[in-house]
């Protein structure tokens, strides 16, 4: 597929970071979300290629030693050489980025729109409606680092995108407290918990120690009834 990529096609070439939101955690943490980062039209392009053309799965997962369908499709692309990503007992084929140029544009603007990040995997989500979801999780695998940060670029349904803190208790992220009665949650306070909702051809960075003091979720919507896709660059280092 030949598309230029543009970003936001203002004259003004800080345009698309002009409603940038940058949100500090506390403790290193801290969030920035540029709503406008692709410009309408190619994002809709974009989103077409992507949902015909990327060849998505739906693993099994073992969560908690039980076996479940993932809430949502998949799609892994790295650079060659590098660890295996695994996760929830799960190992995705690693494909190449030379099998989607287009990938590698949005790579591109990416990297150009954060200077200095150098991301080398791909971790590609879709979902195809409110019932699709990622559940509270932290991106804390060892292959990261300590401190990975991760840019998270949205296509098509509008879908929230929800952080909150983790618990004294579990600092492993081992935390679940939607599954515990209301009696048992923790209550925490507003500075404990952000949402933002991902615009179509919005980006998001996670940075610092997001991974390790925070978690995120993409909750399950009932109105959303059109598909959202999902692509979040990382950096793997090498052993
Ligand atoms: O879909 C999203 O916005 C988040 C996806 C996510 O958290 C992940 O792939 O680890
Ligand atoms: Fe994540």
């Amino acid at each position: 597929m030949s598309l230029m990529l543009k970003t936001n096609p203002s004259t003004n070439p800080n345009e698309n970071t002009k409603k940038t939101q940058i949100v500090d955690l506390g403790n290193g943490s801290s969030v920035v979300y540029v709503p406008k980062f692709l410009a309408y039209d190619v994002a809709w392009e974009f989103f077409n290629y992507l949902d015909n053309h990327i060849p998505w799965t739906r693993p099994t997962l073992r969560v908690f030693g039980r076996s479940c369908l993932q809430p949502r499709d998949t799609c892994y692309v790295a650079s060659a050489g590098l660890p295996d990503l695994i996760y929830s007992g799960y190992q995705p084929h690693a494909h190449s980025w030379d099998d989607f140029p287009l990938l590698k544009d949005i790579l591109d603007a990416v990297h150009k729109m954060l200077p200095g990040s150098t991301f080398n995997s791909l971790l590609l989500n879709r979902y195809k409606g409110g019932n699709d979801y990622v559940g509270w999780h932290s991106d804390d695998e060892k292959l990261y680092g300590a401190t990975p940060e991760i840019a998270s670029v949205s296509f098509g349904c509008e879908r929230d995108f929800f952080l909150k803190k983790k618990s004294c208790k579990s600092p492993q992220g081992q935390e679940r407290s939607d599954e515990k009665p209301p009696s048992k949650r923790f209550k925490k306070s507003s500075q404990d918990q952000h949402n933002f909702t991902l615009k179509h051809g919005s980006l998001l960075v996670m940075k610092g120690n997001t991974q390790r003091d925070w978690l995120h979720s993409v909750p399950k919507r009932a109105k959303a009834e059109t598909t959202r896709i999902n692509l979040t660059f990382r950096r793997v280092l090498l052993d």
